[in-house]
Protein backbone atom coordinates (compact mmCIF):
# COMPACT_ATOMS: atom_id res chain seq x y z
CA UNK A 1 0.00 0.00 0.00
CA UNK A 2 1.23 3.80 -0.71
CA UNK A 3 2.10 6.07 2.12
CA UNK A 4 -0.59 8.30 0.85
CA UNK A 5 -3.01 5.37 0.97
CA UNK A 6 -1.96 3.89 4.53
CA UNK A 7 -1.95 7.78 5.90
CA UNK A 8 -5.76 8.43 5.41
CA UNK A 9 -6.67 4.68 6.72
CA UNK A 10 -4.63 5.42 9.84
CA UNK A 11 -6.97 9.18 9.72
CA UNK A 12 -10.07 7.60 9.31
CA UNK A 13 -9.21 4.69 11.67
CA UNK A 14 -8.44 7.71 14.52
CA UNK A 15 -11.33 9.79 13.48
CA UNK A 16 -9.03 12.58 12.26
CA UNK A 17 -8.64 14.68 9.54
CA UNK A 18 -5.67 15.73 7.62
CA UNK A 19 -3.48 18.94 8.18
CA UNK A 20 -0.93 18.99 4.97
CA UNK A 21 1.15 22.01 4.94
CA UNK A 22 3.11 23.34 1.49
CA UNK A 23 6.34 24.37 1.63
CA UNK A 24 8.48 25.45 -0.86
CA UNK A 25 11.70 24.11 -1.70
CA UNK A 26 14.92 25.93 -1.72
CA UNK A 27 13.23 29.36 0.72
CA UNK A 28 15.59 29.91 2.92
CA UNK A 29 18.79 27.49 1.33
CA UNK A 30 17.89 24.39 -0.45
CA UNK A 31 20.30 23.32 2.71
CA UNK A 32 17.49 23.68 4.81
CA UNK A 33 14.77 21.59 3.08
CA UNK A 34 15.71 18.45 4.91
CA UNK A 35 15.38 20.07 8.10
CA UNK A 36 12.00 22.07 7.59
CA UNK A 37 10.54 18.65 6.17
CA UNK A 38 12.00 16.76 9.61
CA UNK A 39 9.94 20.00 11.88
CA UNK A 40 7.11 20.02 10.18
CA UNK A 41 6.33 15.76 10.35
CA UNK A 42 7.23 16.36 13.92
CA UNK A 43 4.64 19.14 14.48
CA UNK A 44 2.20 16.73 12.87
CA UNK A 45 1.99 16.80 9.09
CA UNK A 46 0.22 14.23 7.90
CA UNK A 47 1.81 14.60 4.35
CA UNK A 48 3.88 17.32 3.19
CA UNK A 49 3.48 19.31 -0.30
CA UNK A 50 6.86 20.21 -1.82
CA UNK A 51 7.28 22.92 -4.33
CA UNK A 52 8.92 23.00 -6.95
CA UNK A 53 10.06 27.27 -7.86
CA UNK A 54 8.99 28.24 -11.30
CA UNK A 55 9.18 31.24 -13.16
CA UNK A 56 5.77 31.58 -14.45
CA UNK A 57 3.44 30.49 -11.22
CA UNK A 58 0.31 31.06 -12.85
CA UNK A 59 -2.08 29.89 -9.85
CA UNK A 60 0.11 31.23 -6.76
CA UNK A 61 -0.38 34.45 -5.27
CA UNK A 62 2.26 37.02 -3.61
CA UNK A 63 4.23 35.10 -0.44
CA UNK A 64 4.07 31.91 -2.99
CA UNK A 65 5.35 33.77 -5.85
CA UNK A 66 7.69 35.60 -3.44
CA UNK A 67 8.85 32.51 -1.65
CA UNK A 68 9.53 31.15 -5.52
CA UNK A 69 11.46 34.06 -6.54
CA UNK A 70 13.76 33.81 -3.43
CA UNK A 71 14.44 30.06 -3.96
CA UNK A 72 15.18 30.67 -7.29
CA UNK A 73 17.51 33.17 -6.10
CA UNK A 74 19.70 31.44 -4.94
CA UNK A 75 19.97 28.47 -7.16
CA UNK A 76 16.96 25.94 -6.60
CA UNK A 77 16.84 23.49 -8.93
CA UNK A 78 14.49 20.57 -9.73
CA UNK A 79 17.61 18.18 -9.61
CA UNK A 80 18.77 19.68 -6.01
CA UNK A 81 15.61 19.17 -4.79
CA UNK A 82 15.09 15.46 -5.88
CA UNK A 83 18.79 14.93 -4.52
CA UNK A 84 17.62 16.52 -0.65
CA UNK A 85 14.30 14.61 -0.68
CA UNK A 86 16.41 11.80 -1.39
CA UNK A 87 18.47 12.57 1.43
CA UNK A 88 15.13 13.31 3.67
CA UNK A 89 13.49 10.01 3.30
CA UNK A 90 16.20 8.26 5.38
CA UNK A 91 14.45 10.32 8.52
CA UNK A 92 10.88 11.01 7.19
CA UNK A 93 8.39 8.65 7.45
CA UNK A 94 5.04 10.92 5.70
CA UNK A 95 4.34 10.73 2.61
CA UNK A 96 5.97 13.24 0.48
CA UNK A 97 3.89 15.14 -2.33
CA UNK A 98 6.04 17.21 -5.39
CA UNK A 99 3.78 20.14 -6.68
CA UNK A 100 5.48 21.59 -9.65
CA UNK A 101 4.22 22.80 -12.68
CA UNK A 102 4.64 20.89 -16.06
CA UNK A 103 7.23 22.87 -17.77
CA UNK A 104 10.12 21.87 -15.14
CA UNK A 105 9.12 18.62 -15.73
CA UNK A 106 9.60 18.43 -19.86
CA UNK A 107 13.16 20.57 -18.96
CA UNK A 108 14.31 17.63 -16.96
CA UNK A 109 12.28 14.81 -19.01
CA UNK A 110 9.15 12.72 -18.21
CA UNK A 111 10.78 9.00 -18.13
CA UNK A 112 14.00 10.57 -15.90
CA UNK A 113 11.45 12.85 -14.02
CA UNK A 114 9.65 9.70 -12.97
CA UNK A 115 12.42 7.40 -12.45
CA UNK A 116 14.25 10.17 -10.08
CA UNK A 117 11.70 10.57 -8.00
CA UNK A 118 10.71 7.37 -7.60
CA UNK A 119 14.14 6.83 -6.52
CA UNK A 120 13.96 9.53 -4.28
CA UNK A 121 10.68 8.03 -2.31
CA UNK A 122 8.46 10.80 -3.63
CA UNK A 123 4.04 9.59 -2.73
CA UNK A 124 2.44 11.66 -4.93
CA UNK A 125 2.52 14.71 -7.65
CA UNK A 126 0.73 17.75 -7.92
CA UNK A 127 0.89 19.35 -11.70
CA UNK A 128 -1.45 21.99 -11.72
CA UNK A 129 -1.18 23.39 -14.76
CA UNK A 130 -1.77 19.75 -16.57
CA UNK A 131 -5.56 19.08 -17.37
CA UNK A 132 -7.41 15.83 -17.32
CA UNK A 133 -6.67 15.81 -21.00
CA UNK A 134 -3.49 16.45 -21.30
CA UNK A 135 -2.39 13.65 -18.66
CA UNK A 136 -1.37 10.65 -20.54
CA UNK A 137 2.19 11.96 -21.55
CA UNK A 138 2.86 11.47 -17.64
CA UNK A 139 0.11 9.38 -15.63
CA UNK A 140 0.44 6.19 -16.74
CA UNK A 141 4.52 6.59 -15.97
CA UNK A 142 3.54 8.06 -12.83
CA UNK A 143 0.97 4.79 -12.06
CA UNK A 144 3.49 2.19 -13.27
CA UNK A 145 6.11 4.29 -10.12
CA UNK A 146 3.51 3.42 -7.71
CA UNK A 147 3.10 7.71 -7.07
CA UNK A 148 -0.16 9.37 -6.94
CA UNK A 149 -1.27 11.83 -9.37
CA UNK A 150 -3.40 14.12 -7.31
CA UNK A 151 -5.99 15.98 -9.57
CA UNK A 152 -7.20 19.47 -8.18
CA UNK A 153 -11.05 20.49 -8.91
CA UNK A 154 -12.22 23.82 -8.45
CA UNK A 155 -15.28 25.96 -7.45
CA UNK A 156 -16.17 26.27 -11.13
CA UNK A 157 -15.87 22.69 -11.92
CA UNK A 158 -18.67 21.29 -12.94
CA UNK A 159 -19.98 18.33 -11.14
CA UNK A 160 -19.84 15.63 -13.86
CA UNK A 161 -16.03 16.73 -14.23
CA UNK A 162 -15.55 16.63 -10.30
CA UNK A 163 -16.93 12.83 -10.42
CA UNK A 164 -15.07 11.80 -13.80
CA UNK A 165 -11.59 13.15 -11.94
CA UNK A 166 -12.13 11.99 -8.54
CA UNK A 167 -12.99 8.52 -9.88
CA UNK A 168 -9.58 8.34 -12.10
CA UNK A 169 -7.71 9.35 -8.88
CA UNK A 170 -5.84 7.29 -6.31
CA UNK A 171 -4.66 9.38 -3.26
CA UNK A 172 -6.71 12.33 -2.72
CA UNK A 173 -8.73 14.53 -4.93
CA UNK A 174 -7.54 18.58 -4.13
CA UNK A 175 -10.40 20.66 -4.24
CA UNK A 176 -9.87 24.13 -4.38
CA UNK A 177 -11.65 26.00 -2.03
CA UNK A 178 -11.04 29.66 -3.65
CA UNK A 179 -11.98 31.08 -6.86
CA UNK A 180 -8.61 32.25 -7.63
CA UNK A 181 -5.14 32.18 -6.84
CA UNK A 182 -3.18 30.79 -3.63
CA UNK A 183 -3.01 32.72 -0.76
CA UNK A 184 -4.91 33.57 2.61
CA UNK A 185 -8.32 34.80 3.23
CA UNK A 186 -10.50 36.28 5.53
CA UNK A 187 -13.97 34.54 4.33
CA UNK A 188 -14.81 31.62 1.97
CA UNK A 189 -17.68 31.59 -0.66
CA UNK A 190 -21.20 31.27 1.02
CA UNK A 191 -21.61 28.06 -1.07
CA UNK A 192 -18.64 26.28 0.09
CA UNK A 193 -19.94 23.61 2.45
CA UNK A 194 -22.56 22.69 -0.32
CA UNK A 195 -19.70 22.62 -3.15
CA UNK A 196 -17.44 20.27 -0.53
CA UNK A 197 -20.77 18.02 0.66
CA UNK A 198 -21.58 17.68 -3.44
CA UNK A 199 -17.32 16.66 -3.66
CA UNK A 200 -17.26 14.14 -0.97
CA UNK A 201 -20.51 12.56 -2.26
CA UNK A 202 -18.74 11.66 -5.61
CA UNK A 203 -15.05 11.33 -4.80
CA UNK A 204 -14.37 7.73 -3.70
CA UNK A 205 -11.18 8.54 -2.05
CA UNK A 206 -10.32 11.77 0.46
CA UNK A 207 -11.47 14.83 -0.37
CA UNK A 208 -9.11 17.48 1.06
CA UNK A 209 -9.22 21.95 0.67
CA UNK A 210 -6.42 24.06 -0.01
CA UNK A 211 -6.25 27.27 -1.20
CA UNK A 212 -6.83 30.87 1.60
CA UNK A 213 -6.89 28.68 5.08
CA UNK A 214 -4.89 30.05 7.61
CA UNK A 215 -6.64 29.36 10.77
CA UNK A 216 -7.79 26.66 13.10
CA UNK A 217 -10.96 28.23 13.05
CA UNK A 218 -11.16 28.00 8.72
CA UNK A 219 -9.46 24.53 9.16
CA UNK A 220 -12.60 22.87 11.96
CA UNK A 221 -15.23 24.70 9.89
CA UNK A 222 -14.16 23.40 6.38
CA UNK A 223 -13.30 19.43 7.46
CA UNK A 224 -17.47 19.50 8.68
CA UNK A 225 -17.22 18.75 5.31
CA UNK A 226 -14.40 16.93 4.02
CA UNK A 227 -10.88 14.94 5.18
CA UNK A 228 -8.10 17.83 6.24
CA UNK A 229 -6.59 21.14 4.66
CA UNK A 230 -3.52 21.97 3.00
CA UNK A 231 -1.75 24.83 3.97
CA UNK A 232 0.37 26.67 2.11
CA UNK A 233 1.14 30.61 1.93
CA UNK A 234 0.56 30.48 6.57
CA UNK A 235 3.34 28.25 6.48
CA UNK A 236 5.79 29.88 4.14
CA UNK A 237 5.36 33.14 5.85
CA UNK A 238 5.93 31.70 9.09
CA UNK A 239 8.83 30.04 8.14
CA UNK A 240 10.11 33.65 5.98
CA UNK A 241 9.55 35.26 9.57
CA UNK A 242 10.81 31.61 11.35
CA UNK A 243 7.89 31.53 13.88
CA UNK A 244 8.31 27.99 14.84
CA UNK A 245 5.90 28.35 17.70
CA UNK A 246 3.54 29.62 16.00
CA UNK A 247 3.23 27.12 13.27
CA UNK A 248 3.69 24.54 15.99
CA UNK A 249 0.76 25.84 17.41
CA UNK A 250 -1.23 25.96 14.27
CA UNK A 251 -0.41 22.71 13.44
CA UNK A 252 -1.60 20.81 16.57
CA UNK A 253 -4.84 21.16 15.57
CA UNK A 254 -5.59 17.78 14.40
CA UNK A 255 -2.20 15.96 16.17
CA UNK A 256 -3.39 12.95 18.22
CA UNK A 257 -2.34 10.15 16.32
CA UNK A 258 -3.31 11.79 13.05
CA UNK A 259 0.29 10.63 10.83
CA UNK A 260 2.11 7.01 10.53
CA UNK A 261 4.93 8.06 12.39
O1 LIG B 1 -1.31 29.15 -0.10
P1 LIG B 1 -2.66 28.66 0.26
O2 LIG B 1 -3.72 29.66 -0.08
O3 LIG B 1 -2.73 28.11 1.64
O4 LIG B 1 -2.98 27.43 -0.75
C1 LIG B 1 -2.27 26.15 -0.72
C2 LIG B 1 -1.24 26.14 -1.74
O5 LIG B 1 -0.31 27.13 -1.41
C3 LIG B 1 -0.47 24.91 -2.20
O6 LIG B 1 -1.19 23.75 -2.18
C4 LIG B 1 -0.04 25.30 -3.60
C5 LIG B 1 0.95 26.18 -3.87
N1 LIG B 1 1.01 26.42 -5.21
C6 LIG B 1 0.02 25.74 -5.81
C7 LIG B 1 -0.36 25.72 -7.14
C8 LIG B 1 -1.46 24.97 -7.49
C9 LIG B 1 -2.13 24.20 -6.53
C10 LIG B 1 -1.76 24.21 -5.19
C11 LIG B 1 -0.68 25.00 -4.82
Amino acid sequence: MNRIEKTFQLLNNNGSKAFVPYIMAGDGGLDSLVERLQLLEKFGASAIEVGVPFSDPVADGPTIQQAGIRALNNGTTLKGIVAKLAEARESINIPIILMTYLNPIYAYGIASFVHDIQNAGVDGCIIPDMPLEEEDIIAPKLEAAGIELIRLVTLTTPIERIKQIATKGNGFLYTVTVKGITGVRNEFDGDIHAYLQAVKEVSPIPVLAGFGISNQEQMLDLTKNCDGVVVGSRIVDLFAKNNLAEMEQLMSIFKQKSNIV
